[in-house]
């Protein structure tokens, strides 16, 4: 499903009145009709006693208006009351127009220059219309006042048009303060910030209302912002073919761990098992491999040498590992989890990558830490490479803050992409997956309960492992991220403690509910 910036969606909004000369006041009246029929159905379904809408300035009010109109015309059971939060003398075109013939009709419309003017009583219907994409400064002031109202009214339903008023429809960030509505009702495209954190908490349930954009034009307009959806995960499952054996079912190759953080390449590897891949192997010192059968029978553990009581690979051994991991017949690798961080660990790691480059794979953890401390040296040479960082890693790839990360998510993963020409996958709340062209995806599953340690690491080894299967690198970083989110939501139903391992045993269970078609996003109403 494609998303739209504010940008965007009035470029779209324009073309569409200059191409095929539609009058913004006809999309108005549809933004405004689909808004009245969600509230009608809301009215009944909650048995709720009126509808109070709260209108702005600027088209977004203009909305409201319009919802006034259309509710009060199929229905006189509701009473209508609207709060316009502008001087009606300073309303221009679709707004000033819908204000004109609002007035002609029962609704009860007051013009508010205190908050003490609005009254919200219990069991209404409360429709957000005070401020959409148009938001451009953070909400102070009787627009804060009347935020902060709605927010404390108790039983009742809000509603917000286009998105909550406050929520910045292109980043999801609050601008100061935002409405926390229960439904949002997005108009003609969804908005990109809306599937993003903070916005997610203040979104309630997202409804896309067509309001009559045409397909053909939305299709003209290269929209990069893409909701990572089920149809598009049943597309990118790998399936197995009956004449399969464990090599062509395919091998993962792995490089991690170190005597203090073993355990990441233990959850890697069966991660990379439970996505289906057909063997793991994972050179390793006798002794860790000793420890590692123990807990993981499964893996294939070549032996290396070690002459460092610290770390289990030294750099001479990169060119060996290379070759023998090409031999084996690995068709990806993970580099990274619980490598440890020193000078000759990034020795190892940029000898490790550049002799293993015709095979590709995953990159994470440590590896991408050993990666920050040179980032020029990497620039542009990660094609072929999936890079995972969670924001801290990430700010160290770029040269920045987490902070600057974390209030900047679709830039950041854009210019990991660009920056090192590969995919990169910006872990966290609603995980961004973003390939070298400019394409972002954004995932929809994952939820708290995937903070707990190694998670990242059954996340490198879930994306490697369908990788080794499918050989799509863009598709395969989609398809592991979801799944490895939709685990943990399974997981989440009967508890909320749970540890990585029981996150990787679950992946084939996720894979079966895409599978079988019984996947619906929860916070998405309608396909
Ligand atoms: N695109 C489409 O195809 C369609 C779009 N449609 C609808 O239009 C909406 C976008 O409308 P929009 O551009 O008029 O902006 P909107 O969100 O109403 O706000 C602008 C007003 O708010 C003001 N203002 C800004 N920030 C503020 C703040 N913090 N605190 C207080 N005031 C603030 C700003 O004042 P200014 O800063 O300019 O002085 C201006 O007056 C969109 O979300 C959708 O609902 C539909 O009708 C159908 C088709
Ligand atoms: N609050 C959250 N909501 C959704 N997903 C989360 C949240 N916190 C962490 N995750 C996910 O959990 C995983 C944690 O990875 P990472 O930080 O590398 O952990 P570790 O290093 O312990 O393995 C990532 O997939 C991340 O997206
Ligand atoms: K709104």
């Amino acid at each position: 499903m494609h998303l739209v910036t504010s940008d965007a969606m009035q470029k779209i909004e324009q073309h569409l009145c200059q191409q095929y000369g539609i009058d913004t006041l006809l999309l108005m009246e549809n933004a405004g009709k689909n808004v009245a029929n969600e509230a009608l159905s809301i009215l009944k379904e909650k048995n709720l006693k009126q509808v109070i809408i709260l209108c702005g300035g600027g088209n977004n009010g203009g909305d409201g208006l319009v919802a006034a109109r259309q509710l009060l015309s199929v229905s006189s059971a509701y009473p209508v009351t609207v709060y316009l939060l502008a001087n009606p003398e300073k309303l221009k075109k679709d707004p000033l127009y819908n204000y004109r013939v609002l007035k002609n009709t029962s609704a009860r419309i007051i013009e508010v220059a205190s908050v003490k003017d609005i009254e919200i009583y219990p069991q209404s219907l409360v429709i957000d219309a005070l401020l959409g994409t148009g938001l451009s400064k953070p909400v102070t002031g009787l627009y804060r006042e009347t935020v902060e109202k709605i927010n404390s009214a108790r039983d009742v339903f809000v509603l917000s048009v286009d998105v909550p008023s406050g929520i910045n429809a292109t980043s999801g960030a609050v601008m100061g303060s935002s409405v926390k509505a229960d439904y949002t009702v997005t108009l003609g495209l969804p908005k990109r910030g809306l599937f993003v954190f903070p916005a997610r908490e203040y979104t309630g349930k997202i409804k896309v209302a067509d309001i009559g954009i045409p397909i053909i034009l939305q299709e003209a307009f290269p929209i990069k912002d893409i909701l990572i959806t089920p149809h598009l995960i049943i597309e990118y499952l790998p399936e197995r073919n009956p004449d399969v054996h464990k090599i062509s079912a395919g091998v993962v190759g792995v490089i991690a761990g170190s005597p203090s953080m073993l355990g990441a390449g233990i959850l890697a590897s069966l991660g990379a098992y439970c996505a289906g891949a057909g063997m793991v192997v994972w050179p390793l010192p006798f002794s860790a491999a000793s420890l590692v059968k123990i807990h993981l029978p499964e893996v294939v553990t070549p032996l290396v040498e070690s002459t460092q009581a610290q770390r289990y690979y030294m750099p001479s051994v990169a060119e060996f590992l290379g070759k023998n991991f090409a031999e084996r017949k690995c068709r990806s690798l993970i580099i990274g989890p619980g490598l440890g961080v020193s000078p000759a660990t990034s020795f190892f790691v940029e000898k490790i990558v550049q002799a293993s480059s015709h095979i590709g794979g995953v990159i994470d953890a440590d590896a991408l830490n050993c990666i920050a401390g040179e980032r020029q040296l990497w620039k542009g040479r990660l094609s072929g490479w999936i890079i995972t960082p969670h924001h801290g890693e990430a700010a160290r790839l770029l040269g920045s803050s987490p902070k600057e990360v974390a209030e900047n998510r679709f830039e950041a993963v854009k210019q990991l992409a660009d920056y090192f020409q590969c995919i990169a996958v910006l872990k966290g709340p609603a995980t961004l997956i973003a390939d070298p062209s400019g394409n972002i995806f954004v995932n929809p599953t994952g939820g708290p309960e995937l903070a707990t340690a190694g998670s990242g690491d059954v996340l490198s080894g879930v994306i490697a492992g369908i990788l080794a299967q499918t050989g799509k690198h863009l598709e395969s970083a989609i398809c592991g991220v979801f799944l490895h989110g939709l685990a943990g939501d399974m997981l989440a139903r009967n508890k909320k403690e749970i540890t990585a391992k029981e996150i990787a045993y679950q992946i084939p269970a996720a894979k079966k509910v895409v599978r079988d078609g019984q996947y619906r996003i929860p916070f998405m109403d309608g396909d």
